[in-house]
């Protein structure tokens, strides 16, 4: 038997449900240290029709990733199986090493550290912006509670943090009904800031924003992503150029192309498919 040189071990130990591939990406690293989400040759089908197939993607801890493509790509289907709404047919999807979120559920998913925002903003419209915030962090406490108690003050020092990231500070008596759309949009992502997620998830934040809640909205991410991961789907190009991430452009289910947003806006293929369009 051939003995493996220390020096050519794998630094991420092999996960008992790991595809071949999955090991032979371990000795490269992506389970290993900096990558916070592995997708590993994921499939999922829909009555026969293949909305995922065979996608495999990395994301690292502390990186912002924009994930583009044309309609019907399988965006959404993706953040559906990474946050438990739908599982996948096959392949694997690895958190924080060796978590397979795949065993996991929805409500399992969230409590390991990762939120999700859905295109259209779902505030509590007749409470205040900043009981909006209070209900978001009050957990297993009870809504009633939550809004009852006095501020415990690590509860304050979140509220002050969410309030400085998202500058709606100065809206925090206003009910929520009366924010403007790009202002529910900052409320939702600071409700699920205050959950404090590793991996933050969010599907088309600008559709319907204003070009200056569109700069807004790049900043406010821009800043998430000092200290968690971010994964944002967006159509919107001008806004995807204003995030200056690692891009990564999806089609019929799989990654098409990868790399800076020039990179992958000149591959022809992504022009045929998408941005040609
Ligand atoms: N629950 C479902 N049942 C049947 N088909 C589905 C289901 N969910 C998604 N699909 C199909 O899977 C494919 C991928 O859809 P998905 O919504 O993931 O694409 P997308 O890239 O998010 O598109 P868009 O940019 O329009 O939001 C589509 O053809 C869609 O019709």
């Amino acid at each position: 038997m051939d003995m493996i040189e220390p020096a050519e071990r794998p630094l991420v130990s092999p996960h008992p449900y790991a595809t071949q591939r999955a090991l032979e990406a371990a000795n490269l690293g992506p389970r290993g240290g900096d990558t916070l989400l592995y997708l590993d040759a994921v499939n999922k089908s829909f009555d026969g029709f293949r909305a995922i197939n065979d996608l495999s993607l990395v994301v690292a801890r502390g990186e912002m990733r924009a994930i583009i493509g044309p309609n019907g790509a399988g965006k959404t289907t993706m953040m559906d199986i990474v946050t438990g709404k739908t599982r996948p047919d096959s392949g694997a999807v690895y958190f924080r090493g060796d978590i397979d979120l795949t065993r996991h559920d929805e409500a399992s998913i969230a409590r390991l550290g990762i939120g999700r925002k859905f295109q259209k903003p779902t505030v509590f419209e007749s409470h205040t912006v900043e009981d909006n915030l209070r209900l978001a962090l009050s957990g297993e406490r009870g809504v009633f509670r939550a809004l009852l108690d006095p501020f415990a003050p690590a509860e304050r020092a979140r509220i002050d943090e969410v309030f400085a990231l998202t500058r709606l500070g100065d809206h925090r008596a206003r009910l929520a009904a009366d924010l403007s759309h790009g202002q529910k949009q900052w409320l939702e992502i600071g409700m699920l800031l205050a959950q404090d997620p590793e991996l933050l998830l969010v599907d088309e934040p600008v559709a319907g924003m204003t070009d200056a809640e569109t700069e807004e909205t790049a900043r406010l991410l821009k800043e998430i992503a000092r200290t968690r991961s971010v994964v944002v789907v967006e159509h919107d190009m001008h806004f995807v150029r204003m995030l200056d991430v690692k891009v990564t452009c999806l089609h019929e289910g799989h990654v098409l192309a990868e790399g800076p947003l020039d990179q992958v806006s000149a591959d022809p293929r992504v022009v045929e498919v998408y941005l040609g369009r």
